[in-house]
This record gives C-alpha cells, structure tokens and sequence, in this order.
C-alpha cells in the first residue's frame, strides 16, 4: 500500500469551465510538498479534491490507496485542511475551546476537556485564551485553534491553502514549526499552498509549481514527487 496522499490524472472543472486537466500530484508520508503557481490554476481546486470536498470529474484520488472519502460518505478524518482565513473558517459563537473540541469530537476521542488542553499546548495557545470568542483574538491566535481543530483527528496527511498569508512572520514560523513536528513525530505528510515560494522553500522539503503537475501544462519538467530540496527554517 502506498503511503502517500495522491491525485492521478485528476480533471475537474466548474460547470463547463475546465480547472484541472490530467493532474498528478504525490504527497508522501512524512514529507512536506509547497504547491505554488499563479492565482486562479486551481491551487485550491486541487487541494479540495485531495481533501474529499469536491469529487473528481476524472483520474483518481487516493490516501494511501483508499479512495479518499467525499463528506459523509466513508471514514473522514485521514486528510485535514487548514484554510486561509481563521474567520471564515469558525463560527463567531464559538469559543476557542470549543472550536478545538469540534475537532476532538469529530475524531471520537472521550476524554474531550484533557485533548483540548493538550492539542491547545502544542500550538502554544495559552489557558486564558480558550474562553475567549474569535472576535477577542488575533487572526494569529485564532488560526492556532483551528490548527489544533484540524490536527485533533491525527490525520494522515494536512493541507494548508494560504494557511499563513493573514499572519505575520513570526507567528507563521511559529505555526510552520508545530506543524513539523507533526510531520516529524507521527509521519504526517504536508501539502502547503502558497504565492509565497521563499516562504516554502524554507518550510517545505521540495516546492513544485502547479504547471509541472499536469502534462497538458506549459513547461513540464517533471512531476512533483520527484523533487527533493532540504531546506529547513532553522
Ligand atoms: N465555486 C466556483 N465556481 C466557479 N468557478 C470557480 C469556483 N471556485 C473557483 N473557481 C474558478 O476556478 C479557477 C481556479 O480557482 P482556484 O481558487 O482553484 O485557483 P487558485 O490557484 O487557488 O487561485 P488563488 O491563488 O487566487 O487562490 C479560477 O478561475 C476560479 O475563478
């Protein structure tokens, strides 16, 4: 079985409008791919179709060489997103706590109160912070809390789609450090999104564009699996 969250030969389009045409894409267990290319080539297409929102129109979408599930249809939980903008992604009636423990839930842990401090201490969101409603936050502190939401389930692989574009530089080390460690203590794999190349290329283990992804594409050099470049932040 193959450890990697992959798309093979993936299309998709919205109505008629054609967005992904013979993608390929291969994030490994325990490696972390930056995606970057030029707004609207469908970064965000394809990471939805990786995570089982929207179903593909052709080709095959598979976590380690299962179907990835679409939303109620199969076991969730294997693939995570962590999306741009923390607001959009929360519910203003949420406290912090609570937002984590709609994570804790959805992964059918019991012991709720105990993971929700637990998951909150890893991504550095201190006690007195978690009563708090997103409007009493920072974009920073809330965007820690729906990280700790997405890695509640340990999933097997996490997508980040501009997750750190709203942040300043330190708070976005800060997250890219947590979720490393993820990838370094459970083998979790990443995909990152980004316009920010510098910022992936010091994040991630190799950065590919969405051009080499598909071989109707211009400039196809090569697919994204096979490119490796060790850099770290450190
Ligand atoms: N729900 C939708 N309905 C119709 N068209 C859509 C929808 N979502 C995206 N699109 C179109 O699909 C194309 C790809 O969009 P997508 O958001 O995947 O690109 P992207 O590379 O992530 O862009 P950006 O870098 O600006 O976020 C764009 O032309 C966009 O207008």
């Amino acid at each position: 079985m193959p450890a990697e969250l992959r798309a093979l030969n993936a299309g998709f389009s919205y109505g008629a409008a054609p967005v992904l045409s013979n993608v390929t894409i291969s994030v490994p267990a325990g490696y972390q791919l930056g995606l970057t290319g030029p707004s609207g080539t469908g970064k965000t297409t394809l990471a939805r179709l990786l995570a089982g929102l929207i179903p593909a129109a052709a080709g095959t979408v598979t976590c380690n060489g299962q179907p990835v599930p679409l939303p109620g249809k199969g076991r969730a939980g294997d693939v995570a997103m962590l999306f741009q903008s923390p607001r959009a992604s929360c519910s203003p009636r949420l406290s912090l706590r609570q937002v984590i423990a709609e994570g804790v839930r959805r992964a059918n842990r019991r012991d709720t109160e105990l993971r929700v401090m637990e998951l909150a201490a890893e991504v550095q969101l201190t006690p007195d912070l978690l009563d708090r409603f997103p409007r009493e936050v920072s974009d920073g502190q809330l965007q820690r809390a729906c990280l700790a939401r997405a890695l509640a389930a340990e999933p097997l692989y996490l997508i980040c789609d501009e997750a750190t574009a709203m942040l300043d530089a330190a708070t976005t080390a800060s997250l890219v450090r947590v979720i490393s460690s993820e990838v370094a203590a459970r083998g979790m794999g990443v995909l990152a999104l980004s316009h920010d190349r510098t910022l992936l290329e010091a994040w991630c283990d190799s950065v590919t564009g969405m051009e080499a992804l598909s071989d109707a594409g211009p400039g196809v050099s090569h697919r994204a699996s096979s490119l490796v470049a060790h850099t770290g932040l450190d």
